[in-house]
């Protein structure tokens, strides 16, 4: 079995918010969302953070079936079930009303349908802008509707633009094309009524984002060839107050399009995903497959058993990162505090920030804290010795987990150098694989070998790349529930790996009971053991009816090719004993 697939997988994985900063405006390649203003047709105060939100009754009327939009205890609106939704239903299957692919991924996936060329096809690109690339004459077709007015500012962008930035960020593209589609489906339009129903947080904006909002308003401006405000009067906007909500409603609930392998690779709008709020335990997710009829196709997935009446969130961002990480990176992208159960509760050993106790009993206990003291053992009480070894390793992998994501695809070499050197250090500070940083640290290890594996594949390469992922599937394992995608992914990924063929078996298995991963035909049953768990999860992670998505489906593929491989080497085994039986049975006697 081939990797091909697998390492298609390592590219950018983090998904950043599109008014950070300022530089990163300039060329976002991350996926993203956040922030918010005023609706210029309908007012209603959310106290909780000051934010203005649409009337709930004009809310009520999306067309949302089999869930309602109504005011939320978490936020001012959010999406309740209307009826029973176990692990694995399709709650809905979503049309974003506007996407872009993110610039890193243009050429690699059509910008009308989001999906990858058909096996021996190409993408094609625009002739005219050369900058987006289609499938499809069906999918390009479809496309000019908004892309003619897109087409137009791509060049103009790119006359004047510097040699780094000669296509527009992901953002820019977006908000591009929201404007482009105003004025394509007019204002007075239920799609403009519902895009002007998102949640914008233009009077709660933190000071911090006024300089990254200022830069994108004059890139919007500068990209639409706009030359004064009277020019931006057909699409809406009478005042700044007005370019604030639009590029609010845009940062507020902008999400992330990923591939079939959770690879950010581009950026939506939808009023239904705008009104679904964030919980750090989700009981749904939204995920992507492969398109239907020329259009990307999202669906919303319940990943636990949802009760009528009961409130569908998603998560925003990475949970499995700590706490604290996830408030501040909440608040500094989506400008507010969560109101999750998982934060108003925190747990003493929550497996993101869990270690092995000093005295090795089998407890754990949270990772300490500079001026925090020392945590003791859950079981036992045991404390540790080396408070300053442990505090000096959790820093030194939190600044090398920096550098190495940013090295990943500028030199994937001294990234790999880095990764290496500190997954050791961490392992023998008493992390456990789902403490941070040690799993987002063996993650992206795990993707640098896999990308490097096809140049260097020895026995050796290979057993070392299935270590990683059996630990990272461990830590993920640890912290998202059963049925989780990310979880899916990762069980999919080790069992691909454990059945590529073994470029050179141990020929002496002397030990090998305890030697992981194992060898020969012990080795194709783990794969089969691993694929028919990863498939279990995928079915609800991506969706039962849909087969579990794409790599649902191709793990179903790779358990059928083992139960054979499986099948010929026990008749292999068995043939051999026969020959011996016969030879034995055939011997001449001697004496
Ligand atoms: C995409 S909108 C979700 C729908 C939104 N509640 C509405 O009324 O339109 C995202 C916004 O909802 C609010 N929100 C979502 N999840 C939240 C949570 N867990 N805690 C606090 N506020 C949340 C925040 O104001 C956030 O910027």
């Amino acid at each position: 079995m081939s990797f091909e697939s697998l390492h298609s997988s390592r590219k950018t994985k983090e998904a950043k918010s599109f008014v950070q900063s300022a530089p990163a405006l300039a060329d976002v390649h991350g996926p993203s969302q956040e922030v918010g203003a005023q609706n210029p047709l309908h007012t209603g105060e959310d106290k909780s953070c000051n934010s203005v939100h649409a009337p709930i009754s004009d809310a009520e009327q999306l067309p949302l079936q089999p869930f309602q939009v109504r005011e939320s205890s978490i936020a001012g609106r959010g999406i309740f079930a209307t009826q029973a939704h176990r692990p694995g239903s399709i709650i809905t299957a979503i049309k974003p009303y506007v996407s872009v692919m993110s610039t890193p991924y243009l050429a690699e996936f059509c910008t009308n349908c989001s999906s990858p060329p058909k096996e021996s096809m190409k993408l094609r690109r625009c002739t005219r802008c050369r900058v987006v690339w289609y499938c499809t004459d069906k999918c390009q077709t479809i496309d000019w509707n908004v892309h003619k007015y897109e087409c137009k500012a791509l060049r103009k962008w790119e006359e004047s633009a510097p040699a780094t930035a000669k296509v527009p960020s992901d953002a820019l593209r977006c908000l591009g094309r929201m404007f482009c589609s105003f004025k394509l489906h007019g204002l007075d339009s239920e799609w403009t009524r519902e895009i002007k129903q998102m949640q914008s947080h233009r009077t709660s904006l933190p000071p911090s984002a006024y300089e990254p909002y200022t830069h994108l308003a004059h890139s919007l401006i500068r990209y639409l060839g706009v030359e004064s405000p009277l020019e931006l009067e057909p699409y809406g906007i009478r005042s700044t107050a007005d370019l604030v909500d639009f590029i609010s409603r845009f940062t507020t609930n902008a999400f992330t399009l990923t591939s079939y392998t959770l690879d950010p690779i581009g950026v939506a709008i939808s009023p239904v995903v705008a009104a679904i709020n964030h919980s750090c335990d989700p009981n749904a997710v939204v995920i992507c497959d492969q398109p239907h009829e020329q259009e990307p196709q999202i669906n919303l997935v319940a990943i636990k058993p949802i009760a009528p009446g009961e409130e569908i969130a998603i998560s925003y961002i990475d949970i499995t990162l700590p706490r604290q990480v996830r408030r501040k990176e909440l608040k500094e992208t989506y400008n507010f505090d969560c109101k999750c159960v998982l934060c108003s509760t925190p747990r003493y050993d929550d497996p993101r920030t869990a270690m092995f106790c000093p005295a090795r009993c089998g407890g754990l206990r949270p990772v300490p804290t500079e001026g925090g003291g020392s945590p003791s053992c859950n079981k036992c009480k045991a404390i540790t010795k080396n408070l300053e070894g442990e505090l000096d390793a959790l820093n030194v992998g939190q600044e090398a987990l920096g550098k190495a994501t940013m090295l990943q695809h500028t030199d994937p070499q001294k990234a790999k150098q880095l990764t290496s050197n500190i997954i050791p250090i961490l392992n023998s500070a008493g992390l456990a694989p789902s403490c941070h940083p040690l799993l987002a640290m063996a993650r992206l290890h795990q993707e640098l070998l896999i990308a490097s594996l096809p140049e260097s594949m020895t026995q050796e390469t290979l057993d070392d790349t299935i270590r990683t992922a059996a630990r990272y599937a461990a830590g993920v394992s640890a912290i998202l529930p059963v049925g989780h995608p990310v979880r899916g992914v990762a069980l999919a990924e080790l069992g691909k790996l454990l059945a590529v063929d073994e470029p050179s078996p141990p020929s002496n298995m002397a030990g090998s009971a305890d030697r992981f991963p194992p060898s020969g035909s012990a080795r194709l049953k783990l794969a089969h053991e691993t694929l028919v768990r990863a498939r279990e999860e995928l079915l609800i992670g991506f969706g039962t009816d849909n087969g579990g998505g794409l790599v649902g489906r191709e793990a179903r593929e790779a358990i059928v090719r083992l139960e054979k491989e499986l099948g010929a080497w026990t008749q292999g085994i068995n043939n051999a004993l026969e020959d011996v039986k016969a030879t034995k049975t055939d011997l001449p006697r001697t004496c």
